[in-house]
């Protein structure tokens, strides 16, 4: 369903994305992650065909973002990051006039209209302005309109940047629900646990280069030890054999057994033991790749 091959795109000598090569397929959740400027949008924008590649190719449910683009628009739903619907709208006229512009009979995009305003929560606003509701509301309200529609493959560019823990699982339920009807969704956010929880497989960028493609069990795998071992608020004792990384007054380490805490821990600092999750390999690796970032 979105196929790249060695994609790239160049601002002036700049390279925001180069070499980007992956597939995935019908009814995947395909999340995006990176630090600040590892080309995630970018990636979204040439293959939602709103920017041209400067080299490679990309295919979306089977049509080419360049010579094809006409009619991957048409198969295509995508929330761009911070998109607000438009302001002089109430939600039901937003998401009736998007249904009706994807080519539903009135009749048919009515229906659809009334169901989607009722399941997403927005039916007691379903007749106010736009302009007068929530900065969440009014994501919820484009989120629907994507919903309603029968797109092939959806694009949500950070969906629930500042949105409330309900609206967020609203957003949440959404993607299972694209997913059980075999959509596939790209998804981009810096939400780790979010990323973990809704992504079969996910794609990590760092300064528009891919450095991993997998499942997030497996990039779990990929943090040494099995448990951790979190220690705040005392200076970090680094111990022999032990992979540990330093946050501000915590130290976090990567142990295989259960624990010697006497070892790591000082009076008065508190301890957390926890099983390893996707945030460490995100702290190990992107976290690291976005300092070296800063720092060129
Ligand atoms: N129009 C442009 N002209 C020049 N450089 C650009 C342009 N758009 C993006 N870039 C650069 O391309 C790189 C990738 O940007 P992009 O917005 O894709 O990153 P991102 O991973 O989405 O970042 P964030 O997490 O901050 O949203 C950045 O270094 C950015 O400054």
């Amino acid at each position: 369903m979105i196929v790249c091959e060695m994609l790239g795109r160049r601002y002036g000598d700049f390279w925001a994305l180069k070499g980007v090569s992956f597939e995935v397929g019908r009814g995947i959740v395909l999340g995006v992650l990176g630090p600040n400027g590892a080309g995630k949008t970018t990636l979204v924008k040439i293959l939602t065909t709103e920017l041209m590649p400067s080299e490679g190719r990309a295919v979306v449910a089977g049509f080419d973002v360049v010579s094809e683009a006409e009619r991957v628009r048409r198969v295509i739903a995508a929330v761009p990051q911070e998109s607000r619907p438009i302001d002089f709208l109430t939600p039901y006229e937003f998401v009736l006039s998007y249904l009706l512009l994807r080519g539903y009979s009135l009749r048919e995009a009515k229906r659809r209209t009334l169901e989607v305003l009722k399941e997403f929560g927005l039916w007691e606003v379903r007749s106010r302005e736009v302009d007068a509701l929530s900065g969440g509301m009014k994501r919820r309200v484009l989120i629907a309109s994507i919903l309603a529609a029968d797109a092939d493959v959806v694009f949500l560019d950070e969906p629930t940047t500042g949105l409330d823990v309900y609206s967020r699982r609203l957003v949440w339920n959404a993607v299972s629900e694209l997913k059980k009807r075999g959509v596939t969704v790209l998804l981009t956010t810096h939400y780790v646990e979010e990323v973990a929880a809704l992504s079969d497989v996910i794609l990590v960028l760092n300064r528009g280069r891919v450095v991993d493609f997998a499942p997030p069990e497996r990039l779990v795998e990929k943090v040494p030890g099995k448990y951790v071992v979190e220690v705040y608020g005392a200076d970090g004792v680094k111990v022999q054999g032990v992979s540990s990384l330093e946050i501000g007054d915590r130290r976090l380490y990567y142990v295989n057994e259960a624990p010697k805490v006497a070892e790591i821990s000082r009076d008065g600092s508190k301890v957390v033991v926890r099983q390893k999750s996707l945030e460490d390999y995100v702290l190990l690796t992107i976290g690291r790749l976005g300092e070296e970032y800063e720092d060129n």
